[in-house]
């Protein structure tokens, strides 16, 4: 059983899709964390974005690996824990570059595909490309201020900046972030947390609730 959230930058995605995982007893799978180090190693190695060949020789010569833990996923090279460096405001401004590499999704794609069922997988493209037959695909979304004010509380940055660097991160991502047909619209901007997990799990087919 796989169930797919997607939505826009800081919409509530990795929170609303640990809510679910953990109340249907299965792992959440986080697309972005690998995106993201694959933009961590490309930035250390000093590789330009335009290039995606050193890139991928670095990623399947050293092969990272998911954790999708139940409390948040981490990701692994070798002995070496990337997880506390993927969301530096540095990544967050590669990344949209490194994501648009045809390979580097190809690469992601394959990586998440390999995964065991069930789980509940967060990004931007699981439930159009990655996962087109999941049991259930969920989209959300909020206004640019909403998601500012709710990142930058959460790093303690002005929400301003962030509003800003969320709109052009959109912009960016625009091309990879299109809801399913078949996917369930959410508008996170008027309801809390646990509501917005109420009203996927609401919304389940009986047999994967
Ligand atoms: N109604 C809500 N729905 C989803 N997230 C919310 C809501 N209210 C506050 N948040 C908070 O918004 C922040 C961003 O959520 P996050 O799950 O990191 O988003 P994303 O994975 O889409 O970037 C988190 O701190 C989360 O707790
Ligand atoms: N399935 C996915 C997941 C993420 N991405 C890209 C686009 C995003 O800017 C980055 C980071 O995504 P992530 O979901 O970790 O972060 P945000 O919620 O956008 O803050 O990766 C993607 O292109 N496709």
């Amino acid at each position: 059983m796989i169930v797919t959230i997607d939505g826009v930058a800081a919409s509530g995605k990795s929170s609303v899709a640990s809510g679910v995982a953990r109340a249907l007893g299965i792992p959440y799978v986080s697309s972005g964390f690998l995106y993201r180090a694959a933009t961590l190693l490309a930035l250390e190695a000093g590789l330009p974005p335009s290039d995606p060949a050193p890139l991928l020789a670095l990623l399947r010569g050293r092969p990272l690996r998911l954790e999708p833990l139940a409390g948040g996923n981490r990701v692994w090279q070798g002995e070496r824990d990337l997880t506390p460096g993927l969301h530096s405001s540095r990544v967050d401004a590669g990344v949209s570059a490194v994501a648009r590499l045809p390979e580097v999704r190809a690469w992601v794609d394959e990586e998440l595909r390999a995964l065991p069922e069930p789980f509940v997988a967060e990004g931007r493209d699981m439930g159009t490309n990655v996962f087109p037959h999941a049991d259930a695909k969920f989209y959300l979304t909020a206004s640019p201020r909403v998601r500012a004010e709710r990142r930058a509380q959460e790093r303690g940055e002005d929400a301003g900046t962030v509003e800003a660097a969320l709109i052009e991160r959109d912009r960016r991502d625009a091309a990879q972030s299109a809801p399913a047909p078949d996917a369930r619209v959410i508008d996170t901007g008027p309801l809390t947390l646990e509501g917005v997990i109420g009203a996927v799990l609401a919304a389940l087919p009986a047999r994967t609730a």
